[in-house]
């Protein structure tokens, strides 16, 4: 079952009905596009891939994606990380962050790491392999949980881009609002979230929404960033009790 309450109550409370349009239109209709025989533009990307500094270093350094040298960069400026920490990963695969945060922390804390996709067991790492979107998964990681409050809400969860905006950028807001709702529910009070997030229809208000929830938001775009890619990530620093 597809968890749609939380999205469209948010998009209800801006007025935002094209919002609501989009997203079932985005959600409900499956995009099944055939494999294409390999274009120029995926061999362009398979040559910038296997040139790209970072997954050279990567590959150098055992990690398992580039991703994580953005996190590094984005949590480590403001030493988010402590030993001892509850961390949960949402959209880890295939393990970067979820990786580089458990060799941050040490044998201490916990890192919950959560994707759609299967992922080869990481040593430190709890892996929960199911659809974020789906309540019987979002339960799962609520058991696991056992109730412990998270000290650390990463989301790097982006959908499969069609290309289309008008589809991928609703699909990537849904998953974003589900994040934020989790944050809502399990951070502690003080806690931090770091999500990436996609600048288009719905990306102000996001940003707004967050400002009510965090005493300090900023919007970060890592040098590990492809800068063609439309990504960036906002840092939200200390959870208030209560919504301003
Ligand atoms: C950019 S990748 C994450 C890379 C990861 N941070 C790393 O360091 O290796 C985005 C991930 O989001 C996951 N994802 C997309 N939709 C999801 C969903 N509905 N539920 C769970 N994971 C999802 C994808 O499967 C993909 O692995």
């Amino acid at each position: 079952m597809v968890r749609l309450g939380a999205v469209k109550r948010t998009f209800r409370e801006r007025g935002e009905a094209q919002g609501i349009m989009r997203l079932r239109a985005a959600f409900f209709r499956r995009v099944h596009t055939p494999m294409p025989t390999r274009s120029k533009s995926s061999h362009r990307w398979l040559k910038e891939h296997f040139s790209d500094p970072y997954v050279k270093k990567a590959k150098a350094e055992g990690l398992r994606s580039r991703a994580a040298y953005k996190l590094e960069e984005l949590v480590e400026r403001d030493r988010l990380l402590k030993p001892g920490m509850v961390v949960v990963d949402l959209g880890a695969a295939p393990g970067g962050w979820s990786q580089w945060v458990r060799q941050e922390l040490g044998d201490r804390g916990r890192v919950i790491a959560l994707d759609i996709l299967a992922m080869p067991p990481l040593a430190g790492v709890e892996f929960l392999h199911g659809d974020f979107r789906e309540d019987d998964v979002l339960s799962q990681l609520e058991a696991m949980l056992g109730g412990q409050p998270v000290d650390l809400v990463l989301s790097d969860m982006a959908p499969n881009m069609s290309g289309v905006d008008s589809v991928d950028l609703p699909r990537a807001m849904y998953l974003s609002e589900l994040a934020m709702d989790f944050a809502d529910k399990h951070l502690r009070v003080g806690g931090n979230f770091l999500i990436k997030l996609f600048q288009g229809v719905g990306f102000d208000e996001y940003v707004k929404e967050l400002r009510r929830r965090y005493d300090k938001v900023v919007i970060r775009k890592p040098a590990a960033s492809r800068k063609r890619s439309p990504e960036v990530y906002a840092l939200a620093q200390g959870r208030r009790a209560a919504m301003k």
